[in-house]
């Protein structure tokens, strides 16, 4: 069975694309939830849904073809059995197993058609929303003052993390923190019941998993060679797990896992470092020591299973030889300088999308980086970014490819 997931680099041409459009889930936060939702402000929904048209109607305008996660989900729960099942376990996983609470929230989403159902699995369920047949203890007691009971999910529209698509597989994650955890079962749903993925995509590894692993970390960067950052999001135990997967059932056999500070601004490896040439690549200066040092770690297949380590400190050195290359330019967020890589990097200035070898997706805002990429030959699309930004995450965050052309 041909699989309609195909990434074998960071940079092959997009083909096919899946994002989510921001929908009522960011008018669902408020200050005092913010922090706990990993937003740093509220955005303004109608110009973020603008931008975020714009960015998908400049992806299909250079040939990209745009899925909505949304879509894919109402489809992969026609059926009122899946349905059922996908609402137990979104119950189960927001804290309510049993109970008055329980029994009104799953009554109230079972009422719902498969679209409404799903825009209400994302923007969240207020207390009010439901109805109680009978009370219970906890129901007439629960102290909390938040309105939500199933919360909403507003990162959502960083289709990049919840999975990743490498080689014809995907990496379905765990994700760290609880406002997330919901938004990979999600691609569970969609991979084992859209008809479009059902039965077709090798699971690399499964969101059924302690240790936890996120896309932005996960850089495809050959047909036989990933970076993984060692993160805020995800963990040295995730990698190694990952790499024994990858390394017995597919073409991988390199994973480089890159060391970075474990902070809110640079919680992923794609908000400091991202592929954009067969050579070239946007980096934050901020991660590396003044003589471009920073702890990697370079895994193999050994013997009887075991994977093989060595450690490293010359990133260049490392991307060089996993990449056949005998230059690689790295190429400073906010052209190193500190104030404008820090402010462009806060806004997310490293963290491009690549939509072919030396053409990129960026925000317009981070003016310094963007200029700097075109001086050294990039083809650079700017899309709108004033309210998007606000979520902390940039074009790479917000794309998740599921099919780029093979490089030549
Ligand atoms: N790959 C990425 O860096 N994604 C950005 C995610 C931002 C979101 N507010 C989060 O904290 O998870």
């Amino acid at each position: 069975m041909t699989s309609p997931i195909h990434v074998n680099s960071e940079i092959g041409r997009l083909k096919t694309v899946m994002l989510h459009r921001p929908g009522h889930e960011i008018e669902n936060i408020t200050p005092d939830s913010m922090d706990r939702l990993l937003f740093d402000d509220i955005p303004y929904l109608p110009i973020a849904q603008a931008e975020h048209d714009f960015f998908a109607q400049t992806l299909r305008e250079n040939g990209t073809e745009v899925l909505y996660a949304e879509d894919l989900l109402a489809e992969a729960l026609t059926a009122k059995k899946v349905r059922q099942e996908f609402i137990a376990r979104q119950v189960k996983e927001a804290g309510f197993i049993v109970g008055a609470t329980h029994d009104a929230l799953i009554e109230h989403l079972e009422s719902l058609e498969p679209k409404d159902l799903v825009a209400k699995i994302y923007e969240g369920v207020r207390r009010e929303e439901i109805e109680y047949q009978e009370l219970d203890l906890a129901a007439v007691s629960a102290e909390s003052t938040w309105t939500f009971l199933l919360d909403p999910l507003p990162n959502a529209y960083f289709t990049r993390d919840p999975q990743a698509a490498i080689g014809n597989g995907m990496s379905v994650n765990k994700m760290t923190y609880p406002a997330r955890q919901r938004e990979s079962m999600i691609t569970e749903y969609i991979l084992n019941y859209n008809t479009r993925f059902a039965s077709k995509v090798p699971i690399w590894r499964g969101r059924d998993h302690v240790s936890h692993i996120e896309g932005g970390d996960e850089l495809v960067l050959s047909d036989h060679v990933v970076a993984i950052g060692i993160s805020q999001r995800t963990s040295a135990q995730a990698i190694v797990e990952i790499a024994e997967q990858l390394f017995k059932g597919s073409n991988f056999d390199t994973v480089i896992a890159i060391a970075i500070p474990h902070n809110h601004a640079m919680m992923h490896l794609d908000t400091v470092f991202t592929m954009i040439n067969y050579d070239q690549f946007t980096i934050h200066p901020a991660i590396l020591t003044d003589d471009g040092q920073v702890d990697s770690w370079v895994l193999h297949p050994g013997k009887n299973g075991k994977i093989t380590l060595k450690h490293y400190t010359q990133l260049v050195e490392v991307l060089k030889r996993a990449l056949g290359k005998s230059e690689i330019d790295l190429i400073p967020t906010g052209n190193g300088d500190p104030i404008a890589a820090a402010r462009e990097q806060w806004n997310d200035g490293s963290n491009t999308l690549a939509i072919a070898p030396g053409e990129v997706v960026t925000y317009d805002r981070n003016y310094v980086s963007n200029d700097l990429l075109r001086k050294h030959g990039i083809i650079v699309h700017e899309v709108r970014s004033s309210e998007l930004s606000r979520g902390r995450g940039g074009p790479r965050c917000m794309s998740c490819p599921l099919v780029r052309e093979d490089l030549e």
